[in-house]
């Protein structure tokens, strides 16, 4: 049953999940499975910001700038892509993949799933107890049995620059749901959210403007060639990026947003992205009911359980602990939790050692991302510079994946690069980051290899098909090779 009345007086389930974006949706369906009657809270939509205002509409308007990008490489098909994108049909489109910005879908699934759904703000209220402010101004009292899990999320980070208050900046909600390519748009910001909404506006018609600020290029927590290939074809499609770049102040002049760099340089836009990075949706969630300091980020320990809450009742999952704000990642965290909280709960044997079933192991070593631009970067495990700090004894290998026969069939001009981080001691595969177009399923592969520490010895009998991109798996290795087992010289003939 979904959708418990509103002002239903005091209520006690199981379990009380508040927030119900990707991953308070997965804690709740596994505790439902484990026999525990369980409640979600959400005071917005169904589905969370993943669903309506990121990972969904951005990718919708990615899309199609990246095929385009792709099939302008392909000889005979370049010509039949030659003109600009039909935006008004692909804000259409991306109205459709959010739905609207309507979650009854998300609702109906709930209900298939046995969870009840009160729609309003929750806030903790001292141990086990949620109350929920409803949209009609009730109040409804929750009590768990068992456990509570915080999954509400983040919000962009916003600085304190003089004049933004009055400028309304764009946040992720609003460039991922504009119904039109402003002229000219300003993004702050040099990480995944601006490198993918650059790509994408500046696909669409607007003039993108990137300022980014040091000198540490785009995507700085990623391997460094990775930034370096992705700002390349940024370039390369009309975005004017500036490094070292900040703003020292903002204003709005009727429809215009004038900006004042570090520098003294002054700037015009239509509109101002802000894509600086994230912050926890703790701050008025009753942290400080239960001894917690609001506006905090939620550490946990490797079922979930939030470390700084006595009694084991409070979990955290998704963005709000901050182990990897990745939707898929958060969504294992919550099928690992979800089951742990079923497991305590019926008494049953918790698994808690490392890569056990109710563990989020690969938070530490094994977190996938891709990055949607063009080219694409795949990256899963170690980079170098996270080597460095870890003391284990790592070896870099790197290869051009333009020389890959399969590149060579995917598109004319292809570049990319990838890279493979060997540990010696081990003889397993600690990282990987593919750059280039198409690479994205790539990645699959990899994080496979770093899960599963599958020994380069055994990786030599994963074949890759011909004449695939895959087949960069056979050049490392044979790099890897060369480079410990140096060729023989055979006899001169005589
Ligand atoms: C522009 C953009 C693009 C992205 N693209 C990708 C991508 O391609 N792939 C990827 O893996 N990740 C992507 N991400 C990251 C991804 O969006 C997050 O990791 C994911 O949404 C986290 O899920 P969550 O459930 O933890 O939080 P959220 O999705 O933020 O959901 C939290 C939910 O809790 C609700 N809530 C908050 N407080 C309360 C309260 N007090 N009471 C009731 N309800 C509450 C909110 O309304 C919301 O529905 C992107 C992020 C951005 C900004
Ligand atoms: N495809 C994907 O998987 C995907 C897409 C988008 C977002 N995400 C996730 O969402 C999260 C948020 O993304 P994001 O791009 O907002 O964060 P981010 O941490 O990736 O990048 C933030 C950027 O803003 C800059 N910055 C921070 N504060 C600033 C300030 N005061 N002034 C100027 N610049 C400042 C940083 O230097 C950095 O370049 C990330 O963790 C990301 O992994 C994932």
């Amino acid at each position: 049953m979904t959708q418990a009345a509103a002002n239903d007086a005091d209520r006690t389930y199981d379990v009380i999940v508040v927030g119900a974006g990707p991953v308070g949706e997965n804690v709740a369906d596994r505790t439902s499975a484990a026999g525990l009657s369980t409640v979600i809270v959400e005071r917005e939509l169904l589905g969370g910001e993943c669903s309506f205002w990121a990972c969904e509409p951005s990718k919708a308007l990615l899309r199609p700038v990246i095929a385009r990008a792709e099939a302008r490489r392909v000889p005979g098909l370049r010509q039949a892509v030659a003109g600009p994108l039909d935006v008004a049909a692909v804000l259409a489109h991306r109205d459709e993949i959010v739905n609207h910005w309507h979650d009854e879908d998300q609702v109906g699934w709930l209900d298939s799933v046995a969870v009840d759904l009160i729609r309003g703000h929750g806030r903790l209220d001292g141990p086990r107890r949620v109350t929920v402010r409803t949209p009609d101004g009730g109040t409804v009292r929750l009590t768990a049995r068992h456990a509570v899990a915080v999954c509400t999320g983040t919000t962009t980070a916003l600085p304190d620059t003089p004049g933004l208050d009055s400028v309304r900046p764009w946040t992720n909600r609003e460039v991922t749901s504009a119904d039109h390519a402003p002229e000219r748009l300003v993004i702050v910001g040099g990480g995944v959210v601006a490198v993918e909404m650059a790509a994408a506006w500046q696909g669409l018609g607007s003039q993108v403007t990137m300022l980014v600020r040091g000198d540490a290029g785009l995507l700085s927590k990623m391997e460094p060639f990775a930034g370096e290939l992705v700002a390349d074809a940024l370039r390369e499609a009309g975005v004017d990026i500036r490094y070292g770049a900040s703003v020292a102040s903002v204003f709005r002049e009727g429809r215009e947003v004038r900006l004042t760099l570090g520098d003294g340089t002054l700037l015009a836009a239509d509109e101002i992205l802000y894509a600086t990075g994230r912050s926890p949706a703790t701050r008025d969630v009753g942290l400080d009911t239960v001894g917690l300091t609001p506006g905090d980020w939620l550490p946990v320990d490797d079922t979930g359980r939030v470390t700084a809450v006595d009694g084991g009742w409070l979990y955290a999952a998704g963005d709000v602990n901050h182990r990897a704000l990745l939707t898929h990642q958060g969504k294992y965290q919550a099928r690992m939790i979800g089951d742990a909280i079923g497991a305590r709960a019926n008494g049953e044997p918790v698994d808690d050692a490392a890569w056990g079933a109710h563990v989020s192991t690969a938070d530490h070593t094994a977190v996938p991302q891709v990055v949607f631009t063009d080219p694409e970067v795949a990256s899963v495990g170690l980079t170098t510079r996270e080597a460095d700090g870890s003391g284990r004894r790592i070896e870099v290998v790197d290869y051009d994946i333009a020389r890959v026969a399969g590149a060579h069939q995917y598109a004319q001009g292809y570049r990319g690069q990838a890279r493979l981080l060997v540990d010696l001691d081990r003889g397993t595969v600690a990282g990987a980051t593919f750059v280039g177009p198409g690479v994205a399923e790539l990645l699959h592969s990899a994080t496979v290899a770093v899960v599963g520490e599958v020994p380069i010895d055994r990786l030599w009998h994963a074949v890759p098909a011909f004449p695939t991109i895959s087949e960069v798996w056979l050049r490392l290795l044979e790099t890897y090779r060369d480079r410990h087992q140096p060729r023989r010289r055979p006899p001169a003939h005589t």
